[in-house]
């Protein structure tokens, strides 16, 4: 195991009355031994996809094959795509330096964009000032029918077409979406098939906030140079205990579920904060909120996840996280980073008034400021679960992943509701797609 998990303190003999008691914990974590039970039913008989990932090699290939095509001549890489179409993808590349806040256009190779977000002003402008001819565009969609997924593909298309890269188009695309089966359309490939567009198969089995572990995020991660079988091991790291037959209080997926739950049902904790200390887990927060607000949202139950990243929202949220409503369960992610980066001379340290930063570095202070705020809201009265990874890399970064997906997943169970459907967001599509037409 390369991430370390621990809850005490989020413990009501940790933290007094808001902290989640042995008995509410125990009850929980009984309830999650029948989610276990189901996990690993179908990790026997192969029902559940994402549980097949860790140890699936057979489409590596396909996946670099596919980065070595795209990335030949390019300067740049444009990603297509929404939602968990999207997030996993960035939640790695941020490993290899993309969008890595102020550093990351500082990056080699080519350039990176995931047009996740559909806005007129920034879509215009990427296609005004790419240098098409070297461009490479990846439409990512599993039902392939996502309007703004088909907006982009289809503006790019135009665009590309009108640079007068119209015998290139299928050199300059990619599609990645299911396979069309039992007569079912799919606009995307209807889209790009025609024009030559080769496709890669998005998993039937896995869903897109689940994907990130498919080729939808192993895709970009390897573009970026990445090591995406150390992705797949990391990713088993995290699913062994489920698998070993561990008591729930052993598996820290069943763990991290339980106290959620617990803590949502016995305490009112109904907002769960992710703040992470380094700015490479900056995507990863927001992949865990789109992961655990549209899988748990449903029947009037679930949590609200909120993304933070340390130490910057220590300057921005910290205030009412510590003073607010006492509503929210905190997970406060560190890194191994004491003794990393810039160590500052002791002489400039005096002239800032700040003596005891002289010889330190950086990772020192953030080492520093992700204990103390764990422990600050604590003392405060607010539960928290911290993480530790030593390094943030493919094998940590795949095993935080798995974590969370099944902790969802248990989290899930113990709520009773369906983890892989999202029957809300539907409504607003049909009545957009009205307004459109109207
Ligand atoms: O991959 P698709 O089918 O384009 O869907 C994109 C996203 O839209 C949703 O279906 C609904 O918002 C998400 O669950 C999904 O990740």
């Amino acid at each position: 195991m390369s991430i370390s998990q621990n809850i005490e303190l989020a413990r009501e003999s940790a933290i007094g009355r808001e902290g989640v008691s042995d008995t509410a914990l125990s009850g929980a974590l009984k309830r999650s031994e029948a989610a276990l039970d189901w996990l690993r039913a179908r990790h026997a008989d192969g029902g559940l996809r994402l549980l097949q990932l860790p140890a699936e090699r057979a489409d590596i290939a396909s996946v670099q094959d596919a980065a070595k095509r795209l990335k030949a001549g390019a300067t740049d890489i444009v990603f297509l795509g929404t939602g968990g179409s999207s997030l996993g993808g960035q939640t790695l590349a941020q490993l290899a330096g993309y969008a890595v806040p102020g550093v990351g256009s500082l990056r080699d190779g080519p350039r990176i964009h995931f047009m996740d977000n559909l806005d007129p002003a920034s879509f215009g402008a990427l296609l005004e000032k790419l240098p098409l001819a070297t461009s490479r565009f990846v439409a990512i969609s599993k039902s392939g029918g996502t309007g703004e997924t088909l907006m982009q593909t289809m503006a790019a298309l135009s665009a590309c077409k009108a640079g007068g890269l119209q015998s290139k188009i299928g050199e300059l695309f990619l599609g990645l979406s299911e396979p069309v089966k039992g007569g079912k359309r799919n606009a995307l490939r209807d889209l790009l098939e025609p024009e030559g567009v080769a496709f890669l198969e998005h998993d039937t089995g896995v869903g897109g906030r689940f994907s990130g572990l498919t080729n939808v995020g192993l895709l970009p991660a390897a573009i970026l140079g990445l090591d995406i079988v150390a992705l797949r091991e990391g990713a088993a790291n995290a699913l062994a205990p489920v698998l070993a037959n561990k008591p729930a209080r052993e598996v820290p997926s069943a763990l991290g579920a339980s106290l959620s739950i617990a803590l949502a049902e016995s305490k009112g904790k109904t907002i769960s904060a992710v703040m992470a200390y380094a700015d490479k887990l900056e995507k990863f927060a927001k992949w865990y909120v789109q992961l655990w607000a549209e899988s748990l949202g449903k029947d009037g139950k679930g949590t609200t996840p909120i993304a933070a990243l340390g130490p910057v929202d220590q300057h921005s949220q910290l205030q009412l996280f510590i003073a607010g409503p006492r509503d929210k369960l905190f997970t406060v992610l560190t890194t191994g980073v004491a003794g990393k980066g810039p160590k500052i001379d002791a002489e400039l340290a005096k002239r800032a008034h700040e003596a005891d930063f002289g010889g330190k570095t950086i990772g020192d202070l953030v080492a520093a400021q992700g204990r103390a705020t764990a422990e600050t809201l604590a003392k405060n009265g607010c539960p928290v679960r911290t993480f530790h990874l030593d390094t943030i890399d493919e094998t940590s970064l795949g095993e935080l992943l798995m974590h969370f997906m099944l902790e969802t997943i248990i989290a899930a169970h113990l709520l009773g509701v369906d983890a892989f459907d999202q029957p809300a967001v539907e409504e607003g599509k049909i009545l957009a797609k009205k307004y459109l037409a109207g």
